[in-house]
């Protein structure tokens, strides 16, 4: 309901009524300006033309302005929810960012489930830790092109389907890769649409004694972690493998790392 002190503001697509606590300038020379309600915080002002279409009714005036443009979107906005493919050596600390991601952001982010034929270990849930197939239903689902990117590791094969994916795109949350070197490359040759995320350690040196640090890991395969974790820091360097690099040193200063990093945080 229309009050007096009210006015209609017509705009190309909405008809809004805004009370207006206060006109800053009326005079006969001036066009008038109104301090509108406050949008994100701030005061904004309407100026109107002076002699654009108006028309004048009992109680009110009706106006016809031109909106501005919407201001141009970033890169990260034109992304949508392209999912973020997080990759890096082991032992860079992808699993401690994506946890943390999630902990802190569950309505915003969702971890995708890759398919593997090895067998459950304690406490894993079908669905929930990975799809486990068996090694025909996985060969199955390459043939059929269901597959963004598969490697094999050992005996055993692991992959990330496009349904995986697009199942957490359908619930509005972004999807989060955690892969190695070999699934970017084939994750680019899919063209999905994607924002790559490389987290480089400080240095070998570094990885290294995180690596130990971690003590999930005998001798050998530090080594071979560390052998491997050189290939992929040289992959790195090519240019427009990745979005962004971020250097995982201190953890805080890491996390602020991460935040500022466009549209990922
Ligand atoms: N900024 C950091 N400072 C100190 N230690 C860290 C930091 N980030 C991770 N770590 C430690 O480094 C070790 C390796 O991290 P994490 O397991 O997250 O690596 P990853 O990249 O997921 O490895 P993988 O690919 O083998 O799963 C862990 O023990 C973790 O707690």
């Amino acid at each position: 309901m229309l009050r007096a002190h009210q006015k209609v503001i017509t705009l190309p697509k909405y008809i809004i009524s805004i009370p207006i606590p206060r006109v800053l300038s009326q005079s006969q020379s001036q066009p008038p300006t109104f301090l509108l309600p406050q949008v994100g915080g701030r005061n904004r002002y309407l100026s109107l033309p002076q002699r654009g279409p108006r028309t004048q009714t009992r109680n009110f005036h009706t106006f016809s302005i031109t909106m501005a443009p919407p201001p141009p979107q970033t890169s990260s906005q034109k992304g949508g929810n392209a999912p973020i493919v997080i990759s890096g050596p082991s032992g860079s600390g992808k699993s401690t960012m994506v946890k943390r991601l999630l902990k802190q952001y569950p309505d915003r982010f969702a971890l995708s489930v890759s398919h593997t034929t090895r067998k459950p270990r304690d406490g894993e849930v079908d669905g929930e830790h990975y799809n486990f197939v068996t090694k025909e239903v996985f060969k199955a689902e390459v043939e059929k092109g269901n597959f963004i990117e598969h490697a094999q590791f050992g005996s055993n094969l692991y992959g990330t389907t496009f349904a995986a994916v697009s199942t957490i795109q359908s619930t509005g949350k972004t999807c989060i890769l955690d892969i190695e070197m070999e699934g970017v490359k084939q994750m680019h040759k899919s063209h999905l649409k994607a924002r790559y995320l490389f987290i480089e350690p400080p240095s070998v040196e570094v990885l290294e004694k995180r690596l130990r640090g971690r003590g999930t890991d005998s001798e050998d395969a530090v080594k071979e972690r560390l052998s491997q974790a050189v290939k992929e820091l040289e992959y790195a360097k090519v240019k427009g493998v990745h979005d962004r690099v971020v250097v995982n040193d201190e953890l805080e200063k890491w996390w602020d790392g991460w935040l500022g990093v466009d549209g990922f945080g």
